[in-house]
């Protein structure tokens, strides 16, 4: 700011060196006007020529330049501007050719010569010509005093044009820089601003900093500590690397022994499933359980009598009147022995526990059906299926959770399993699927099959691949909804159907190149009944042949396969068609006979234990594992 320009006093004075050179011109014209009259003339125009004095009073101006003036004029004196005419009559024009007639030339008035006096006439045409010449040179003199006054004020003005350029192109170049600089005010103020802002920061800073520098401190000190420790955990780290060298030398070592022992468990495993079935073998590979069913009111009814001393035997007793009916009451007893005999009071637990070796066989390779024979409304259904309720779920589902966890466990020896559940039902001496969930009007019928290597297949069935337990629970729950139940007189739901479910298992141990295949079949008989009592009639008579049939069928085969006959009659019935590998020689079977423990149901009792006992006599050929 304090650098603005200064403006010289040069700049003042130029515009008005101006206006002199602009006055000038006038001047210079002047002068040029007065020297044309100073030429030189000729003495006889002078003399001989003289103008009218009242033409030329007329004519002339009050004022006006001086030029070629008569020689009075010039005697008076004035050498520059304008001369007051002494007289109009005095003013003629010097040199002029067409003076009027009469005008008597070189008489001025002042001091009249005599016409005769020429010599003072010339005497004053040669002062005035002095005078004039006198007068000429110093015009001429102050002329060229005024052409080098022209001459230095011109040299000036272009000096004072260019001073006067270079003063526009400071005075620019300062607006320029003044414009820059009102920019860098700007920016100043703005640098001013920011500087404030950034010195209240730098308070901020600094305070945190000042925080920062005590917790530095803390944290140095913390440093300290924590250097001191990671020293003592350095130590305790070389330590342990050896440590851990020689841990993982024992690891290598026990990994070693790991797989030895895995051989080692392998081949216990196989000993055991040896052993296992060598078990079964010598507990027969049919078995019969009997299981009373306990009175309404809980007990045991005082006709069937279990052996406290085991818990294989059963006796039946009868009060009969004598045929003569003379002597006193007589009691007949029956005595049947089973693989084991379950009072009233068995839970579902304990009957699983007995079975639950043979469900392992299953897992083993070995074929295994379990079925429950017995009269209507004995508990043949609460032995396989059971109820909702934990304690009293029974054989199926138990069997299918002992499966799976079994399977979970030999995964860890490299065995891997999969399973497939069908549900089949035979109503009538007809197939129905269990598991079918389409249109009834669409169900389809079926056959039943064997296969090239003699597997028994059913035609058109669901035979639906399960991997998890709930997924065949929910698919027993969907069997049991499709069961065909109906009223009798004997059970308010009575089965009057063979259901029979069927897991089939395949095992592969990839490691040992080991396959294994079985079928789990666990079957519910449908009730049977004496026609008699049962009071059947129509639909329900026709059920209870088709039952009763199948069941007598079921027995002729059992004691054909006893009697090791050449020729089993599987295909009279369909149950022992379907079952004919789970009865034949290749199989574990078990038989469940249920028993009422009421006094009415004795004979259909009496008749239930007679048909158990002979299947317990059977000898079944040895069963072999399904081991590729
Ligand atoms: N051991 C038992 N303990 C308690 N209740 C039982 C036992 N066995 C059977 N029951 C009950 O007796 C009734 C008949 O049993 P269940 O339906 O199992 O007979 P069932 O032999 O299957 O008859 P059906 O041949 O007509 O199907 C059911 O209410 C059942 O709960």
């Amino acid at each position: 700011m304090s650098r603005l320009p200064v403006i010289s006093s040069k700049r003042v004075l130029a515009p008005s060196s101006s206006e002199n050179l602009l006055d000038m011109a006038p001047l210079q014209k002047r002068m040029r006007r007065e020297q044309e009259p100073h030429k030189p003339q000729a003495a006889t125009t002078i003399v001989g020529y003289k103008r009218p004095a009242a033409a030329a009073a007329a004519r002339a101006p009050p004022y006006r330049p001086i030029r070629g003036a008569g020689a009075a004029t010039v005697a008076a004196g004035p050498s520059r501007g304008f001369v007051r005419p002494v007289a109009a009559s005095t003013a003629p024009k010097a040199g002029s050719s067409k003076q009027p007639a009469g005008a008597k030339p070189g008489v001025t008035g002042a001091t009249r010569r005599k016409p005769w006096d020429l010599k003072g006439k010339v005497n004053d045409m040669e002062g005035k010509i002095r005078n004039y010449q006198t007068k000429y040179r110093s015009v001429n003199e102050e002329n060229e005093a005024l052409k080098d006054s022209v001459a230095q004020n011109q040299t000036k003005v272009s000096e004072l044009e260019q001073e006067v350029k270079g003063q526009k192109r400071k005075i620019s170049e300062y607006e320029a820089q003044l414009q820059m600089l009102s920019g860098v005010q700007n920016q100043l103020e703005e640098t001013r601003r920011e500087k404030n802002v950034l010195q209240k920061e730098l308070s901020n800073l600094e305070q945190k900093y000042k925080v920062m520098e005590t917790l530095r401190d803390s944290q140095e000190t913390e440093l300290q500590t924590l250097k001191m420790k990671l020293s003592v955990q350095e130590s305790t780290m070389t330590r342990l690397q050896a440590t851990l060298r020689d841990r993982e030398e024992e690891i290598s070592s026990l990994k070693e022994t790991v797989a030895e022992q895995r051989d080692e468990l392998h081949a216990g495993e196989m000993e055991r499933r040896r052993l296992h079935n060598t078990i079964q073998e010598l507990k027969g590979n049919i078995r019969v359980f009997c299981r009373v069913r306990p009175l309404e009111d809980g007990g045991l009814s005082k006709h069937i009598q279990l052996a406290a001393s085991d818990n294989k035997s059963i006796l039946l007793a009868k009060t009969e009147e004598s045929h003569t009916g003379k002597t006193a009451e007589m009691q007949k007893n029956y005595h049947f022995s089973f693989d084991r005999v379950f009072g009233p009071l068995a839970s579902q637990q304990e009957i699983f526990d007995e079975i639950s070796l043979l469900v392992q066989s299953a897992l083993d390779g070995y074929n295994v059906c379990c079925f429950a024979y017995g009269q209507t409304g004995s508990g043949k259904t609460y032995t396989m299926e059971g109820e909702e309720v934990d304690d009293m779920r029974g054989v199926i589902p138990r069997a299918v959770q002992q499966i799976f966890r079994a399977g979970e466990k030999l995964s860890s020896q490299g065995w891997e399993f999969s399973f497939t559940v069908s549900v089949v039902e035979i109503y009538n001496e007809t197939l129905r699927d269990l598991l079918y969930s389409g249109k009834a009007s669409k169900r389809p019928d079926h056959e039943i099959r064997k296969t090239a290597s003699n597997d028994v297949t059913v035609t058109n069935l669901t035979y639906q691949k399960v991997s998890t337990e709930d997924e065949v629970l929910g698919l027993i729950a969907l069997a049991k909804q499709n069961r065909s139940t109906a009223q009798t007189a004997l059970n308010d739901r009575s089965s009057r159907s063979h259901s029979v479910f069927q897991l089939q298992i395949e095992g592969v141990n990839a490691g040992r190149d080991i396959k294994c295949k079985s079928t789990l079949c666990l079957v519910d008989l449908a009730g049977s009944e004496r026609m008699v009592k049962s009071q059947s009639q129509g639909e329900r008579f026709k059920e209870m042949t088709f039952i009763n049939s199948s069941l007598s069928n079921l027995g002729i085969v059992i004691t054909s396969l006893a009697n090791k006959e050449s020729h089993i009659p599987y295909r009279n019935s369909k149950l022992t068609y379907l079952l004919q590998n789970c009865l034949g020689g290749n199989s574990k079977t078990l038989m469940f006979v249920n028993i009422s423990p009421e006094l009415n149901s004795f004979g259909e009792t009496l008749n239930s234990l007679r048909f158990a006992s002979k299947v317990n006599d059977c000898v079944i050929g040895t069963a072999s594992s399904n081991k590729k």
